[in-house]
């Protein structure tokens, strides 16, 4: 049977970067979880069915973290003068070697995940650690909270402390593991995740390619973030054409649907790979700016046609909330285009697109009210923002850039609603 959910509100998404699409007073239908129509005036094959009626507020899709480390979350803000290596070794390591430990692992994941859906989240790429069974609870948390996600456990065989790294066998038996136990569950995904490439024997980032095909799944990593991690990974890998090549090398570029976090200093060859083998780069403009790494030439990118997503990073990123991904991106864009005019700054649209459609683009038809899209969608109360005296557009930037959690008060994942 037809499950049928009727939203009335005022309507905004973006099918396009450069627009905003706004419906205002209008209904949104929704059929077995998926977007059917958006009407000023209710069809009347629908007109027995109840409507939620949410008046003058904002309906939007949810936001997509396409980059965060779930096992980072008790870091935020902390280690922000350092630079990434750095940071890793003095501060992440040590705290993701704790996930070993189930009950601090299901104690931080639940407010972790509880945090990210607060903050109107509903769809994330996340990193967990390499702990098989602290990931494990990972994905049974997420699974509770009815959040739709791709989780990693994180392999590393090589270069940090013996604390954190495990042997390749065992790496790659526990993914095998989490595989088969998730993989064919509707929202919370599993994804192929060796950290980057300097933690990563050539045994390794192998048998991981050849996983990622044998199940056909998505693989996600880091990608020239910072120029001491650029030079080390020339020094470890000479034998490849530049960074990008040491992931497709191994059946992990493209291969399998695949994100890339960061991608600051792709050359040119590196971007021609990025978009000819359809890869997202993940960008994290909170994280480049704590940990020093630099400024992503983001119009450049999509100038090229390159397909790009927004993530908090955290925690490289201090802050969950992607709204904060959103402003920051835009700010960052508008340092970048000083110095280089030749590049214009990103508009609100571009970077709303950036954290819902663009980043949807790894989880199929997700972020955006288009028919045949999955509902994901925020709904947002924003009286407190004065919302009386302005236009939707104007509404919907004041909400991105002073609005927070408060401000949303429901939430849907498919058509159902979640986080109450
Ligand atoms: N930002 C960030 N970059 C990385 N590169 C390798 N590991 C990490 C990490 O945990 N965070």
């Amino acid at each position: 049977m037809e499950k049928i959910l009727i939203l009335k509100g005022n309507i905004l998404f973006t099918k396009i970067p450069e627009r905003l699409e706004v419906y205002q007073h209008h209904y949104l239908v929704v059929i077995n979880g998926k977007v059917a129509g958006i009407y000023p005036v209710l069809p009347p094959k629908y007109e027995n069915c109840p409507v939620e009626d949410y008046g003058d507020r904002l309906i939007i899709p949810g936001f997509v973290d396409l980059h965060l480390h779930a096992a980072q979350f008790p870091q935020c803000g902390m280690g922000m003068t350092k630079q990434l290596l750095q940071w890793l070794n003095d501060y992440t390591f040590d705290l993701e070697k704790q996930f070993q430990d189930e009950n601090f692992a299901r104690e931080v994941y639940q407010r972790f995940a509880d945090q990210l859906i607060a903050h109107g989240t509903l769809r994330a790429c996340i990193f967990a650690s390499t702990s098989t069974k602290g990931t494990e609870v990972l994905f049974d948390v997420l699974k509770e909270k009815g959040i739709g996600a791709y989780v990693g456990k994180v392999n590393m065989d090589r270069n940090a402390p013996d604390f954190i790294i495990e042997t390749t066998e065992d790496s790659i038996a526990g993914t095998e593991y989490l595989i088969e136990k998730y993989r064919h569950e509707r929202l919370v995904k599993p994804i192929i995740t060796p950290r980057f490439a300097p933690t990563s024997s050539r045994e390794l980032l192998e048998q991981l390619g050849g996983l990622a095909l044998k199940y056909h799944l998505p693989v996600q990593s880091h990608l020239s973030e910072n120029r001491d991690e650029i030079n080390w990974v020339r020094q470890l890998f000479p034998e490849a054409r530049n960074y990008a090549d040491v992931y497709h090398r191994y059946a992990l570029f493209g291969q399998t649907p695949t994100v890339m976090a960061h991608g600051i200093y792709l050359d040119r060859e590196e971007i021609d790979l990025v978009k000819r083998n359809g890869v997202i780069l993940a960008h994290c403009p909170d994280s480049n700016l704590n940990v020093q790494s630099g400024i992503m030439p983001l119009r450049k990118y999509l100038n090229e046609g390159l397909t790009l997503g927004l993530g908090s990073d955290i925690a490289g990123g201090h802050k969950i909330a992607l709204n904060e991904a959103v402003v920051r991106a835009v700010q960052l864009s508008k340092l970048f285009s000083l110095d280089h005019p030749e590049y214009q700054p990103l508009s609100v649209p571009e970077a709303f697109y950036l954290a819902t459609k663009g980043g949807g683009a790894l989880f199929g038809r997700t972020g955006s009210f288009e028919e045949g899209y999955a509902f994901d969608a925020l709904v947002i109360e924003d009286d407190s923002l004065t919302a009386g005296r302005y236009c939707l557009a104007d509404r919907l930037e004041r909400f991105l850039y002073i609005g927070d959690d408060r401000n949303i008060c429901a939430r849907f994942v498919e058509g159902e609603k979640i986080g109450d």
